[in-house]
């Protein structure tokens, strides 16, 4: 027979369990109204400001309280993650509704930088029609597609020469957008000019610092040349263009000379034979690729801080047989001291081994948020 007093000591925490779930349902309903007035400000769902000030007041509220502060800010980075979800879910829903025929694809301009040749190349194999968004900074990109200005947004993430675009894998932590397709694009430094001239005829060579340190061992060979620095391969390319001048020459890629009607010279070749910078493709919702696909995902974790953590985290891919393709590190956004990691493996989500490695990873970690499946290589389900 229970003891009476405590059962009337559970009766009181179920109560309380019960008032604690009304509460939640009230804050989800208050979420959807600030979603639709979102929609109509164009405002992105996501604030991390107002976030990091809730979170902040909740704590010190959480002390005063006698509450751990690492529980209060674990139980309601949930709460906030699951209100974005659901914005998110709803603005979806209500754009998808209005959605149009044609499909604005975002990406960092200007117009013939290699971002805008890997968003123009997505768009030309993907549908009929494609309106080029060209933005300014990475951020704008991200927000173009979240608050419904776009559809799709191509990002690179990563370069062989240069190694990870953190800027990118930032926005990757907080954002509600999911990675449908990868795309992996050489990147081929040209010489071009306003009409085809032999290399000892140049006089002056415009870019991006980039492309000059990753071509500086051919360039050296010609020491006489005026090296010009500009904002963008694009804006060198411009450049060339508004001179006339054709013993000026930009280095940028031949498809984004064509876009300001110059011709090839040559090819530049870079110090590092191969030189690829792989881009990702954002997306409001995520996608299903059939199992017969072979199909990557992108997942983010942080682990507990105690030894070995990432390490139990490796071993559950291991014992489920998933083999991963990619491990970067971040610092956890508003945490400096604590890692974000960012795992790429050969999975598809709806795989059986991968939504049991799942499980288990959740229950092993402090943060676990899947960003997406994708087709290997490009190919867009
Ligand atoms: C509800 C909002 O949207 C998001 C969700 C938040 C929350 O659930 O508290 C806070 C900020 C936003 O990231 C909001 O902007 O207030």
């Amino acid at each position: 027979m229970p003891n009476q007093n405590l059962i009337n000591l559970r009766e009181r925490i179920t109560e309380i369990d019960e008032q604690l779930l009304t509460l939640l349902s009230k804050r989800s309903d208050i979420a959807t109204e600030v979603a639709k007035t979102k929609l109509a400000l164009h405002k992105p769902i996501r604030d991390e400001i107002r976030e990091a000030e809730l979170l902040s007041a909740l704590i010190e509220k959480s002390n005063a309280l006698g509450l751990d502060q690492n529980y209060i800010a674990r139980v309601f980075r949930l709460i906030i993650e699951d209100s974005v979800q659901k914005q998110q879910k709803w603005m979806n829903q209500e754009l998808s509704s209005t959605d149009s025929s044609a499909s604005r694809v975002a990406f960092l301009g200007p117009k013939g930088s290699y971002s805008h040749l890997a968003a123009r190349a997505f768009g030309h194999s993907h549908f009929d029609k494609t309106i080029e968004c060209s933005c300014h900074r990475f951020d704008d990109i991200f927000e173009m597609v979240e608050t419904g200005h776009a559809e799709y947004a191509v990002v690179p993430i990563e370069n062989t020469s240069s190694g990870a675009i953190n800027e990118v894998y930032d926005l990757l932590q907080s954002t509600s957008l999911s990675i449908v397709g990868e795309k992996i694009m050489p990147i081929e430094h040209c010489f071009m000019g306003i009409k085809p001239i032999n290399l000892d005829e140049i006089t002056t060579v415009y870019s991006h610092p980039q492309p000059f340190q990753q071509c500086s061992q051919f360039l050296s060979k010609y020491p006489h040349w005026k090296i010009v620095y500009c904002e963008s391969t694009a804006a060198a390319m411009e450049m060339v263009y508004n001179e006339q001048n054709s013993s000026h020459v930009a280095i940028g890629s031949e498809a984004g000379g064509q876009i300001y009607g110059l011709n090839l010279i040559e090819k530049v070749p870079t110090n590092q034979g191969q030189n690829m910078t792989r881009f990702v493709v954002l997306h409001r919702k995520p996608k299903t690729i059939p199992l017969h696909i072979p199909t990557k995902s992108t997942f983010l974790m942080a682990t507990g801080q105690h030894a070995g953590a990432l390490v139990e985290a490796l071993i559950i891919l291991k014992n489920h047989n998933i083999v991963m393709s990619k491990l970067e590190s971040r610092p956890m956004k508003g945490n400096p001291w604590e890692e974000m990691f960012y795992i790429d493996v050969q999975a598809n989500l709806i795989s059986e081994e991968f939504q049991e490695a799942i499980t288990h990873l959740k229950s092993e970690t402090r943060f676990f948020k899947v960003l997406g499946s994708y087709p290997v290589d490009g190919i867009l389900f």
